[in-house]
């Protein structure tokens, strides 16, 4: 387990920033170290939903990593998670006013300047970026986006956190830091790897050395 004592209080996403399907595999992969993890719950009963995040957000506290919670604002508040993440669509919906009352930040997902006009509007704690490369996970109306792109959200946006997402590898993912992003959010990658838990491995200790960079 690692050592969360001294850890400082933590006030971005990671700059690894896995995202998983539920809490089974938060429970798989927060212990091995992650300090930042997605809950995108698609498809659930709605009944199963607030369960799932109290589950992963018991085991995330537990480990010291916050967790952020995918679309489901109301059952964020509910069960008091670190961050809620919106797509355009779903910020429409939320009521950013409650969300943020709760003690609970935001992250918004973005694909052009419109959107990041609209984002910056709710005057977000993270902004995301996707997608970088082309993504397998779903079908998305946007073509990639590539890493010129981050520089220019990176200039516009100033010190508030990017968050790169889409097609993002081990491989990818020192470019993508080193055109300006402060996190890089994976989903793919880890997930149909043949030992996720190793890959996560990779990932994390990428991002010891990012840390020390
Ligand atoms: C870090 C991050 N970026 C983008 C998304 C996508 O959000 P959204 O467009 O609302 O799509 P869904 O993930 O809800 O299908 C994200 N979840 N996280
Ligand atoms: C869920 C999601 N949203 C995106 C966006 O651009 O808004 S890209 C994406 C999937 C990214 O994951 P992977 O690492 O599997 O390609
Ligand atoms: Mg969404």
């Amino acid at each position: 387990m690692p050592d969360v004592k001294n850890a400082p209080p933590v006030l971005q996403p990671d700059v690894f920033y896995p995202i998983v399907p539920d809490a089974a595999w938060a429970a798989r992969v927060i212990p091995l170290g992650v300090r930042t993890l997605q809950l995108r719950i698609k498809d659930a009963a709605s009944a199963d939903v607030l369960p799932q995040i109290e589950a992963a957000l018991a085991i995330a506290h537990r480990h010291g990593c916050q967790l952020i919670v995918n679309d489901y604002w109301r059952e964020a508040i509910a069960a008091g998670a670190d961050y809620v993440h919106l797509g355009q669509e779903d910020l429409v919906a939320a009521d950013v006013v409650a969300i943020k009352a709760a003690g609970i930040r935001i992250g918004i997902s973005t694909h052009s300047i419109e959107e990041l006009d609209t984002a910056l509007a709710a005057a977000p704690d993270y902004v995301a970026l996707g997608p970088i490369y082309e993504t397998k996970l779903k079908a998305m109306k946007w073509q990639p986006q590539g890493l010129d792109r981050i520089g220019a959200w990176k200039q516009r946006i100033g010190a508030l956190p990017l968050v790169a997402i889409g097609g993002i590898t081990p491989e990818r993912a020192d470019g993508v830091v080193g055109a300006g992003a402060d996190s890089v959010a994976v989903i793919t990658d880890f997930m149909t790897a043949q030992h996720p838990e190793k890959r996560i491995e990779t990932w994390l200790a990428w991002a010891a050395r990012q840390r020390l960079a």
